[in-house]
């Protein structure tokens, strides 16, 4: 049997079978087949009434980032808890909808927002967009004077600190594509006070993703509450500060803070301001209340490496190959064959696709593997590629197995298409 960590906290080996809450995955395997996400409503719960404990009655709404996990069991299960969105794009704004999220307490960020999104978003009656360019502040108004509507404004703003984490994650730089650059924002703040299709509500920032130190949201928000009392100091009166979300979770051996130890010094800065802080936490949210499901298809010995091949493939789950991001990978039943460590692969024709380098694991062809803490950025990043179906997902509730979405159909995969006459 593994000896590995698990870091989802509602998996547990049960008499050496591994189950998600009361659910033993191999149930879940033979009735929906794999690859499959299987999601804990109980790890959903606790992750999002973490933040809620540490909030306590500070004026603050949660908006979950949208894109960590856009499965409409998880929304539905966010808005039932009360919380808010955070949206990029029209299509999450559709799902939020379809969910039952209320449009009230959304929240728009991304940088290329379209002109069909803002009136989508406008028609919806959003809570507020948060506007990431001079270019964009002046189509959003030029639109919503069309609609004959006002349009609830932030900007987010580049705070230009460090969040040290991986390149391709880290947004609040200069050299990064995202916000309004830091001294660029009083600027535009006075610009958006002049256009009365636009009401100015609030302020944003968010510097990256997987931060494992708090230190530098801290560092952030003290320049961001800097700007809003000397935007007050001038007449223009924010409403709410949105600081992003960010918060890391452990895949491997990370020791990301504790929600409550992560807000604590943010909740001090606030002490005795009014405004309302808004949050848009994704990974913290979903990460570890989500594991991908997979079959070994092979076993293939090598002269150098042993290739476990799976069925779940680089298309499912893209972090490995895109950010060489560990996920911890176990055996769903005691283990079986003899140990031996193994390259965990999957079918797609590319070297790059893989889910893990060099895991000790006692396999055979056709047992089942859990890849751990796949909640956050795996469905919602994965794709077609080598038209392969997208995996199952399901949700877990104590005993109770719903069925989130269906494996995507093989006539889907061109249905909506025309080959020549
Ligand atoms: C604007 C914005 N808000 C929220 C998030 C969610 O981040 P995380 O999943 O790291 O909490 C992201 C992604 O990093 C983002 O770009
Ligand atoms: N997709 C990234 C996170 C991106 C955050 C988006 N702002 C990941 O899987 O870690």
């Amino acid at each position: 049997m593994t000896t590995q960590h698990l870091p989802m906290p509602t998996l547990q080996r049960k008499g050496g079978e591994l189950h998600l809450e009361e659910v033993a995955l191999s149930a879940i395997a033979e009735e929906f087949g794999t690859p499959t996400y299987v999601y804990s409503l109980a790890a959903l719960k606790a992750a999002y009434g973490a933040y809620r404990d540490a909030l306590g009655g500070h004026r603050a709404m949660v908006c979950y980032a949208v894109k960590a996990n856009s499965s409409l069991a998880i929304l539905s299960v966010f808005a039932r808890l009360g919380a808010g969105f955070d949206i990029v794009s029209g299509g999450e704004l559709a799902r939020v909808l379809a969910a039952g999220g209320d449009p009230a307490r959304v929240v728009f960020s991304g940088v290329g927002k379209s002109a069909a999104e803002m009136r989508q978003a406008l028609d919806a009656g959003i809570r507020c967009f948060n506007v990431e360019s001079a270019a964009e502040l002046e189509r959003l108004a030029a639109i919503a004077a069309a609609m004959g509507k006002v349009a609830p404004i932030a900007l987010r703003v580049n705070p230009d600190v460090d969040p040290k984490t991986h390149p391709y994650i880290s947004t609040g730089l200069r050299s990064n594509k995202f916000g309004v650059a830091f001294d660029e924002a009083a600027a535009l703040y006075r610009r958006a006070a002049t256009l009365p299709s636009l009401r100015v509500a609030g302020i944003g920032c968010h510097i990256g993703s997987q931060l494992l130190d708090g230190a530098p949201v801290v560092e952030a928000a003290a320049k961001v509450l800097d700007l809003v009392d000397r935007l007050a100091a001038e007449g223009i009166a924010l409403d709410h500060i949105d600081l992003g979300g960010g918060l890391g979770i452990r895949y491997r051996d990370e020791q990301p803070p504790a929600v409550a130890a992560y807000l604590a010094p943010l909740l001090a800065l606030f002490a005795g301001r009014g405004e309302e802080l808004l949050l848009e936490p994704g990974r913290s949210l979903v990460g570890n209340a989500g594991l991908l499901l997979t079959r070994v298809e092979y076993l293939k010995p090598g002269a150098e490496k042993n290739f476990a091949v799976v069925d779940a493939a680089m298309n499912d789950l893209a972090r490995p190959a895109l950010y060489d991001a560990w996920h911890e990978v176990v055996e769903v039943g005691a283990g079986s064959g003899e140990r031996a460590r193994y390259e965990v692969v999957g079918p797609i024709c590319e070297s790059g696709d893989f889910l893990a380098h060099d895991r000790a694991l006692a396999v055979a062809a056709g047992d089942l593997l859990a890849i751990l803490s796949a909640g956050a950025y795996g469905m919602t990043m994965s794709s077609n590629y080598n038209t392969r179906p997208r995996a199952a997902e399901v949700l877990i509730d104590g005993a109770r197995i719903h069925l989130a979405r269906a494996r995507e159909r093989v006539e889907a995969l061109y249905a909506g298409e025309a080959a020549l006459p």
